[in-house]
């Protein structure tokens, strides 16, 4: 994205007609170029190309091979169809929505699904990756291109809507083949040698048929050029016995993830063949704490001893657009903290410190070396990390403390008694737009132009107009709108003890849209309630239940960078523990309905499926801790987007939210057939319409939806509401699209009446 996220505001004022393409065009040749010479001046020997995207790099390669689908196929070729199929497009006669988004792997970057058809055309537009290749050697640098991997590819996608039963993408590898076989013999065409082709799929669980698979394409690519070496990267996990997939391909290296896995290091140091080099993915790329030198160094040495030096590459464990940028911009986070931490850019020098150490000897970094023994050893032993309260309060937990007083049908009465709420209730997922002016005055706090109450004001004259416009739309359950928040995870962050924030410390989300994740240092702490004067505000303002909006737990610890001393588990019970403590005080504030988001509950699944069990325990557990602290009358609500579901309803199920919001229509209803096989007996508003497009959805759209919905879920326990929160989103089309859903909400009341 940039030091200062200049690629963010590129893209965005050319979405908004500020910029033209042109503009567009050579921002990010500036930020590319920038981004190789600092790695280049950094010293790193292998710098990649092809990493840079305007919106995702699993779009970009679906681009690049030709895999549009359809419904885009009558618009301008270039970047219109490529920013509809990202964000959908609505112009004049046009109206496509976006592609399906789904997270990458257990990560909080999101990719761009792509659609495969039986009979799928490809078509090679090598055209970026060669140009980008090209224009690094313009300024000196031979780069390492790096693409996604055919297997890895095809398993991203799906079969295109109304594919016969039974195909599957990975059915076309020997189609795609021959283009990627085109591809490379183009990049070495332009002089390329080293190509690194990620198969992040070689961390899951893979059935056994896909040796084959493997094993031919990477025969086939390794035989294209005797110029090319092929890195096959693996991230995020271990290979295990996946090894056996590409042992016996002639590929040249191997990179593995050894700060996830870093058990897998002996193994494979057994099982790699004597011609293929490994790639030690020593430096953490997902998370923003120093390297522990020495520990590094000694598995280096552990491969070197065992490969011969040649052999052994240094490297970050995936990709490091995972990490903010640098720690240069942080003017302030305290000193003591800032001396544990490593951005991208100060990871690099790590990456080029061990490699000196192995060359040349200690001596040629003793300083650094020296520094970072220090700051490894203070950050262990400093008082910071440890709260003895919550230390004891850890150990006072009871099972009683993990369920409600009563199963969810009698819960389900007291809350009918209590709330008076219509069939099919109407609610929102929690945040109304973000506008330029809510982010311009709290920047205005920020630097002090205005003081702490003229803020709040602004606010509460925000949420007054959110609440009057749900109100006259006929909303059932209303939110208050989180404009006071610039984030949901940080906003809890910045109220809780544990944490620091970064200013600059942003990382991508999805296109455009970046993440600041707080980072949680030592025990977590809430010194006081955070939420409950303004949900006691914004209920003042109505009489329709107002919803208490929190953030959960385990999305508290997904979406932050989290401390690498104590097991997950811990920190987020600790979480827990907190959300435990806000949500009892806003139910003493008289606040009957609470939502407590776990939009991360999903992707915080680990890869491998023999390590589910361990994880969906304690994640539920954490749930439960900080939701069941209420009487049976006060509605739980939960809410989840972003994933595909259906593999883990049974451990929604026993969250035993009274309500969950979940995301639904992007992903084509796919949702639905969860409870096809699984009963799930609370209440549920699968969303009606996707909320990351600008796109208005028409009256019909949304009863359609509906009515799909009422084939799988019981009338009795069907919302109505959309995916996902608003704030992305204009007011304008917020309110058609709202005043949409509530009106087919009442309609269907009326069907169902008469
Ligand atoms: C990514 S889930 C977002 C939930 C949050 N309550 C919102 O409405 O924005
Ligand atoms: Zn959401």
């Amino acid at each position: 994205m940039g030091a200062n996220r200049e690629l963010k505001r590129l893209v965005e004022n050319f979405w908004s007609g500020k910029v033209d393409e042109n503009a567009l065009l050579s921002g990010s040749k500036k930020l590319r170029e920038e981004h190789w010479l600092l790695q280049k001046k950094a010293g790193l020997d292998q710098i990649p190309s092809n990493d840079f995207s305007l919106y995702d790099q699993v779009v970009d390669h679906s681009y690049a091979f030709g895999v549009i689908p359809a419904r885009y196929k009558n618009l301008n070729p270039g970047l219109e169809t490529y920013f509809a199929m990202c964000r959908g497009l609505q112009k004049a006669d046009i109206d496509v929505p976006a592609c399906e988004m789904k997270k990458w792997f257990d990560t909080n970057y999101h990719y761009i699904v792509p659609e495969f058809e039986p009979n799928q055309q490809f078509a090679l537009n090598p055209t970026k990756i060669l140009d980008e290749y090209n224009e690094a050697v313009a300024i000196g640098i031979q780069t390492r291109p790096v693409i996604l991997g055919p297997i890895s590819y095809l398993l991203l996608g799906k079969p295109a809507r109304g594919a016969p039963q039974g195909f599957e993408p990975i059915q076309l590898l020997s189609k795609i083949l021959p283009l990627y076989e085109e591809l490379l013999s183009q990049l070495a065409g332009v002089g390329a040698t080293w190509i690194q082709i990620d198969e992040p799929f070689l961390v899951t669980d893979l059935p056994s048929d896909l040796k084959k698979d493997y094993s031919s394409a990477y025969n086939a690519l390794t035989k294209v050029s005797p110029q090319i070496k092929i890195l096959i990267a693996t991230y995020f996990e271990r290979i295990g016995s996946n090894i056996d997939f590409i042992v016996d391909t002639p590929i040249s290296a191997l990179h593995i993830d050894l700060v996830r896995a870093p058990d897998q290091l002996e193994s494979i140091l057994k099982r790699i063949p004597s011609t293929v080099s490994l790639s030690l993915g020593l430096i953490n790329g997902r998370n923003i704490w120093k390297v522990n030198m020495e520990a590094a160094l000694a598995e280096a040495q552990k491969a070197i001893s065992c490969l011969g030096a040649q052999r052994v590459f240094i490297a970050p464990s995936c990709s490091l657009l995972h990490t903010p940028h640098s720690l240069q911009a942080e003017k302030n986070i305290d000193s003591e903290i800032l001396d544990w931490l490593a951005f991208a850019t100060e990871k690099i020098k790590e990456i080029v410190n061990i490699s000196k150490v192995l060359n040349d000897g200690a001596q040629y970094v003793q300083t650094d070396l020296d520094a970072n023994r220090k700051s490894i050893q203070d950050r262990k032993t400093s008082p910071r990390i440890h709260n003895s309260v919550v230390q004891e309060k850890m150990k006072t937990l009871t099972p009683d403390m993990f369920k409600r007083k009563d199963p969810f049908r009698e819960r389900q009465l007291k809350q009918r008694q209590k709330l008076g709420l219509p069939a099919f209730p109407t609610t929102t997922v929690g945040s109304f737009p973000q506008t330029k002016e809510v982010r311009a005055v709290r920047a205005k706090l920020k630097k002090g132009e205005i003081n702490q109450a003229q803020y709040d004001d602004f606010i509460k004259k925000e949420i007054e107009k959110c609440i009057r416009f749900q109100e006259e739309i006929g909303m059932d359950v209303l939110v208050h709108g989180e404009f006071e928040r610039n984030d949901m995870v940080e906003f809890f962050g910045e109220n809780l003890q544990g944490y620091v924030f970064s200013g600059n410390g942003w990382v991508q989300s999805y296109g455009s849209r970046c993440i600041k994740p707080p980072i949680i240092f030592g025990d977590v702490f809430r010194p006081k309630p955070m939420t409950v004067e303004v949900i006691k505000y914004a209920q003042s303002l109505t009489k329709k239940p107002l919803k208490g909006m929190l953030t959960g737990p385990v999305t508290m610890l997904q979406w932050s960078f989290v401390r690498d001393d104590q097991p997950r588990k811990d920190t987020t019970f600790q979480l827990a523990l907190a959300i435990r403590e806000e949500v009892r005080d806003l139910e003493a504030a008289g606040i009957s309905v609470i939502q407590i988001d776990e939009p991360a509950i999903r992707e915080g699944l680990p890869l491998r499926k023999e390590d589910w069990n361990e994880y969906l325990n304690w994640a539920v557990d954490a749930f439960l801790l900080s939701s069941t602290g209420v009487d049976s009358s006060t509605q739980i609500h939960t809410h989840m987007c972003y994933s595909d579901f259906n593999d883990i309803i049974e451990s929604i199920q026993r969250m035993d939210a009274d309500v969950i919001t979940i995301e639904n229509s992007r992903s084509d209803l796919k949702l639905l057939h969860a409870f096809e096989k699984h009963e799930y007996t609370n209440e549920i508003g699968p969303g009606l319409y996707d909320i990351h497009s600008p796109r208005v959805p028409s009256k019909e759209e949304l009863e359609t939806r509906l009515q799909e919905i009422l084939k799988y879920i019981s009338k009795d326990l069907t919302w109505v509401n959309p995916d996902c929160g608003l704030k992305t989103r204009g007011w304008p089309e917020v309110e058609a699209a709202l005043k949409n859903l509530t009106d087919v909400a009442k309609g269907f009341r009326t069907i169902e009446t008469k």
